[in-house]
């Protein structure tokens, strides 16, 4: 089976991610909404951190693609920065490693031992982009899935409030591997779009599993009504 092969058909991809900041952080909370989502049809699950990877692999039976989110002083990449969140992902037993694939700080020629060394591992490998030319760029570093992750976090990106769906056509229509739509999904009609504009998955996370983030677009949007 190719590495790209890993999700048997296409479809939704959760994402369960809560940040030590984050209300929803930390016990199996995680593992829950993982549970939830499987149980709904979602095909597999995208998470961070070596805790909730451990947790998302016992809970569920559906590929988990982890990350681990790192700050590194004076870097602007934090989606699995080094080799030792590869390692570390690989080694709680993530089926994927997602990765910061953008265009700065020399990253595209930085993470080509990510990469290869996620391969040696038999793991598979998911790019996140942010621009047409990354996406090309990671296409031809070898990676199984191209996600739209990083468009409009980077500071050259389209800063948009929607998914960035001009990038998703662009990026389908050019690169052969399978094309994963994920940042600000928001609706099951924008979900639905994402796969008519060619994407083969579709990544949504604040929309399901982040309360707090729901909450707060009731919230404004009552007041915005009144006001
Ligand atoms: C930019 C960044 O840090 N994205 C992270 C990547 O893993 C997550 O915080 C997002 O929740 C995920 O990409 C899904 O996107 P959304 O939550 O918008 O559906």
């Amino acid at each position: 089976m190719a590495r790209s092969e890993i999700f048997p058909v296409s479809g939704l991809i959760v994402s369960c991610q809560a940040l030590e900041h984050e209300p929803l952080h930390g016990g199996d909370t995680m593992a829950k909404m993982a549970r939830a989502a499987v149980q709904s049809g979602a095909i597999g699950i995208r998470t961070n951190g070596v805790h909730d990877i451990l947790m998302i692999k016992k809970e569920v039976d559906v590929p988990v693609i982890g990350l681990i989110k790192r700050d590194i002083p004076g870097s602007s990449v934090f989606i699995t920065p080094t080799l030792d969140e590869v390692k570390a992902i690989v080694i709680a037993g993530a089926d994927i490693v997602a990765l910061d694939v953008t265009n700065r700080e020399g990253r595209l020629e930085a993470v080509k031992p990510l990469i290869a060394w996620a391969h040696e591992m038999g793991a598979a490998v998911m790019a996140d982009i942010s621009t047409l030319e990354e996406g090309l760029a990671a296409e031809s570093l070898g990676v199984d899935f191209i996600g739209t992750t990083l468009a409009g976090y980077t500071l050259y990106s389209t800063q948009q409030e929607g998914p960035d769906f001009e990038l998703l056509e662009q990026l389908c229509a050019k690169v052969s591997v399978p094309v994963v739509a994920e940042g600000r999904i928001w609706t099951p009609e924008e979900a639905a779009k994402a796969l008519a504009c060619g994407a083969t998955y579709v990544v949504v996370g604040s929309a399901i599993t982040r309360p707090q983030l729901i909450t707060e677009r009731y919230v404004k949007a009552l007041y915005t009504q009144r006001a």
